[in-house]
């Protein structure tokens, strides 16, 4: 098929498993957590209906978003090794995880690393100072704390996406440091895949209602973004927190190249429903974009991972290149699972 990678625009199919709502920050903006002892986690029967659903949908990518259990917690742990099961029961079912789970210890991190084929941690924004505002009760957003994470995920080679989280009480400066802090921990590792450029949208869950962060000023962003990142950095921007599409292919002509994960369901943002990709495709196609599956690991990366892991990779590179879209394409009651 001739195409011209230029104009290819890509996503993961993609399904969220969140192991337990339950978390010991509390970040102002968050529409996920439940508090810590008041959430049960999730069961391998339920996890087993979901992979299955994933599979006959066709989704690929097994995210796994959770709430935290305090580093010093007894309970710590459990939660790590029950983290550890779902992504070896996605694996065996022959799906990719991708865990995105909070700051971990370098043995924490070590251990998911043999079970996921890219991790992923938000760096948020770098100033301090949202540590008296939507950070206040949130210890893990510490963002000295964030940056070491990424900085041991380049040490253990793992294939890692962070972004940042705007429009949360940051300032246009703060916005500029945070990139310059992803852009030179990439400088020293390589190991940076993707940077997610996530505009801050209320829900019905959250602390604190502040309003979003626009669609425009998103667009106008990406300029910014790949300006002060390393050319081989994708830029990744999530289409259902966009609400006039045109501001998606605004984005797209300053340089975003990726649509993150679509999916049933976004655990993050659950007022917002992700497009589907049969309905991004010809509203694409119209401007001249070609959308097009992608791995949760950029082929730059698949030498990093375990014989294991590579091996499951490899399996799904075959079926990306024979079938670029039908295999991969969702079952048609896709929309009808959404919430
Ligand atoms: O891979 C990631 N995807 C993130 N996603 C997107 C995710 O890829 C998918 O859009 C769905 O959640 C999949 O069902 C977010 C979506 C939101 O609405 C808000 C925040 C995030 C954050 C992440 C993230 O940190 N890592
Ligand atoms: C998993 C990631 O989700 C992001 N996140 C959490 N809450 C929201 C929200 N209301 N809007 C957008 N992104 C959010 C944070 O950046 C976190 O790190
Ligand atoms: N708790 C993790 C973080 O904030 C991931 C899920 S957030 C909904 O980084
Ligand atoms: S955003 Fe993540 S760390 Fe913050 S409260 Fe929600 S689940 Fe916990």
């Amino acid at each position: 098929m001739l195409t011209d990678p230029d104009r290819v625009i890509t996503y993961s199919p993609a399904l969220t498993v969140v192991p337990t709502y339950e978390c010991f920050n509390r970040c102002t903006y968050c529409n996920f957590r439940a508090e810590p002892g008041q959430a049960t986690w999730l069961s391998r029967s339920q996890l087993a209906e979901q992979l299955a659903r994933a599979k006959s949908h066709g989704l690929v990518e097994i995210l796994v978003l959770s709430g935290e259990v305090h580093p010093e917690s007894p309970r710590r742990a459990a939660w790590l090794q029950h983290i550890v099961d779902i992504c070896d029961y996605a694996l065996q079912q022959g799906l990719l995880p991708h865990t995105n789970v909070g700051p971990l210890s370098e043995m924490e991190m070590a251990q998911l690393r043999a079970v996921n084929v890219s991790m992923g941690l938000m760096l948020e924004q770098m100033t301090p100072s949202l540590l008296q505002t939507v950070h206040r009760h949130a210890p893990s957003k510490v963002p000295e704390r964030r940056l070491a994470q990424i900085e041991q995920a380049g040490r253990l080679r793992i294939p890692f996406t962070t972004g940042l989280l705007l429009g949360i009480g940051e300032s246009e400066h703060d916005r500029l440091e945070t990139l310059r802090a992803i852009a030179q921990s990439h400088d020293r590792w390589g190991h940076i895949q993707e940077v997610i450029l996530q505009p801050h949208q209320p829900g019905h869950r959250q602390q604190q209602a502040r309003s979003g962060f626009s669609a425009a000023a998103l667009a106008e962003f990406v300029k910014t973004a790949k300006q002060y990142l390393p050319a081989e950095i994708t830029v990744q921007i999530p289409p259902n927190l966009i609400a006039d599409h045109q501001y998606v292919l605004t984005a797209i002509a300053n340089g975003a190249r990726d649509l993150g994960g679509l999916g049933p369901k976004d655990e993050v943002n659950p007022d917002y429903h992700h497009p589907t990709p049969e309905r991004l495709r010809p509203f694409l196609r119209s401007a001249g974009w070609q959308l097009r599956p992608r791995l949760p690991i950029y082929p730059q990366y698949d030498d990093w991972l375990t014989p294991q892991l590579q091996q499951r990779v490899k399996a799904w590179r075959g079926r990306l290149v024979e079938a670029p879209s039908p295999d991969l394409t969702p079952h048609p009651s896709y929309e009808a699972v959404s919430r």
